[in-house]
């Protein structure tokens, strides 16, 4: 499959003195896994931040589904079809883990949060399948048993399958995984990469941030290197690793 999904054109952010994208540009294929690696501080998350809205760029930008991206509002980024997930997970902690995914349904719904709150007929029915479909999401991720629990009283595996669930309720073309792996046993690790396969085989787009290298070298169909805010290299995991820049900025401080 080689259609263009995502494709960011020399993208540039700066913090003060720290350049924290160098003109990043790369370009993610529809139905691919697609892993973002690098250093601590290499410009992973920066790089999430300026996609979905929260950071506006100061040179370069994204083309999304063949359409520039006006991505100043993380809002335009979930309705144009992109969701994510944060490193520090940020979920409703007092709201159960079913309301959790309802709340992410609300991106798709005509009457949005506010329609939620006076209820008309319509409303409900649709209150109803937003429900549905948040139970199906919980049953899909595999916590399907918490969905009455607050969310704060999940476990840290289960926050994370919870935080998946919400974003793929917004029905996403891409969706973005900044470390999910992040605090996760051997097991929860392994029940992650069937959970991502099974979204991919599911038709999502995925971008993965992970430093977990066994997990994104095994998992992702290409892989892009960061360090110090510039894109070393992208490649098939299999040349990645084998790269010597890659070796020197990040893979070799772990093997
Ligand atoms: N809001 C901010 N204000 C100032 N500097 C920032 C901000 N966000 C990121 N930075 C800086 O930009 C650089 C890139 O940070 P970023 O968090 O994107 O790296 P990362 O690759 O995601 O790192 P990690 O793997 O540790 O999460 C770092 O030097 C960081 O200190």
């Amino acid at each position: 499959m080689s259609e263009v999904l995502l494709e960011a054109k020399a993208v540039a952010k700066h913090f003060g003195g720290v350049k924290a994208l160098r003109d990043v540009s790369l370009t993610i294929r529809r139905g691919e896994v697609y892993g973002l690696i690098g250093p601590n501080g290499a410009g992973k998350t920066t790089f999430f931040n300026c996609l979905t809205g929260l950071y506006v760029p100061e040179g370069g930008g994204f083309t999304f589904a063949g359409a520039p991206l006006k991505a100043d509002a993380p809002h335009q980024a979930a309705e144009r079809g992109i969701a994510r997930t944060f490193q520090n997970i940020r979920l409703f902690g007092n709201m159960t883990a079913l309301e959790n995914v309802m709340v992410g349904r609300h991106v798709r719904t005509k009457a949005g949060v506010l329609g939620a709150v006076f209820r008309d007929a319509g409303t409900r029915a649709e209150e109803a399948a937003i429900r549905r479909r948040a139970e199906e999401l919980l049953h899909y991720v595999g916590v399907a048993d918490r969905a009455g629990d607050l969310a704060k009283n999940l476990s840290y595996g289960d926050q994370r399958r919870l935080e998946i669930a919400r974003a793929l309720a917004t029905e996403p073309k891409l969706l973005c995984l900044d470390e999910p792996a992040a605090g996760m046993n051997g097991t929860e690790t392994e029940e992650l990469r069937v959970l991502i396969e099974g979204i991919r085989a599911d038709g999502v787009t995925i971008l993965l941030i992970e430093h977990d290298v066994k997990l994104v070298m095994g998992l992702c169909d290409r892989v892009a290197v960061l360090d110090y805010g510039a894109l070393v290299i992208e490649d098939v995991p299999a040349v990645v690793q084998h790269d010597p820049r890659v070796i020197e900025a990040y893979i070799g401080v772990a093997a």
